[in-house]
């Protein structure tokens, strides 16, 4: 299938399991949440997503691409961004996107235009010039955002991107997400806050290593708010 596939994937760091026959797969152009508290296995999971980590158990499935037998085809078709800022904050935003847009083997004026076009589908275009350092933290994950667009990736993986954003970026950033869903794009997007969940979001909610539930959000959360739903799943405070 096009979209994600995960397949039985278990990954244990020497005696801890972090990951257990984890499987789940997002049909091509849906949004689903990996929602689970702290220690779940989600970071772990994008590690083996992006190839970090490697298991020998279970298989992943990138936009049709197997990871394991076809891990540039994969990779190519996957935008990142990670929990941690990974931008390089004595450049300027357009700078950094060069630099990254270099990776994927873009140049001149092909970059050039796939730059300016993730900077606007961002409304970050104005601040180009920037030094990153100088953006809040709301424009630096905008940042971040766009230049996991540049190579215009089939599937785009975000790890807890709202980390540390006041209520208002952290609600624009959600709802870009789901705008890039809306168009097209896969999107995986890791959380433990059951506020960024919309009804008709898939959900995954992985604890300790295994999927507990994974369905349509409004679904799972039935007759009660999702996030008592996930207490009582999970026995952890969303
Ligand atoms: N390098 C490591 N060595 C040993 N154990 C690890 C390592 N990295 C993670 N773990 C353990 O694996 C489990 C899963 O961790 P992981 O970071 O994937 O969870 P998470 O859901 O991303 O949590 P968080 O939301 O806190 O980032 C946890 O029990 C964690 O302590």
């Amino acid at each position: 299938m096009s979209g994600l596939l995960v397949e039985d994937l278990t990954y244990s760091y020497g005696p801890k399991t972090a990951l257990k026959d984890v499987s789940f797969s997002v049909a091509a152009g849906r949004f689903c949440v990996l929602l689970g508290p702290n220690g779940a296995g989600k970071s772990t999971l994008f590690s083996l997503l992006t190839r970090l980590l490697v298991s020998s158990k279970g298989r992943i499935s990138i936009a049709g691409y197997d990871l394991q037998c076809q891990p540039r085809a994969a990779l190519a078709r996957l935008g990142i961004v990670f929990q941690q800022t990974t931008l390089d904050l004595d450049l300027t935003v357009a700078q950094n996107l060069r630099y990254f847009a270099a990776l994927h083997g873009l140049s001149g004026k092909d970059a050039r235009m796939r730059i300016d076009a993730a900077l606007d589908q961002l409304s970050m275009r104005e601040r180009d010039g920037e030094k990153t350092r100088s953006l809040n933290g709301g424009h630096r994950r905008r940042a971040e955002l766009a230049r996991a667009l540049i190579h215009d990736p089939e599937v785009l993986l975000l790890d807890e991107p709202t980390v540390g954003l006041d209520a208002a970026a952290r609600r624009s950033i959600t709802e870009y997400a789901h705008h890039l869903a809306d168009e097209g794009k896969t999107v995986l997007w890791a959380t433990h806050l059951t506020d960024e969940v919309y009804d008709k979001d898939r959900l995954v909610i992985l604890h300790q290593a295994q999927v507990l539930a994974d369905g349509f959000a409004a679904e799972i959360a039935g007759d009660m708010p999702l996030a008592d739903r996930f207490l009582s799943l999970t026995g952890a405070e969303a």
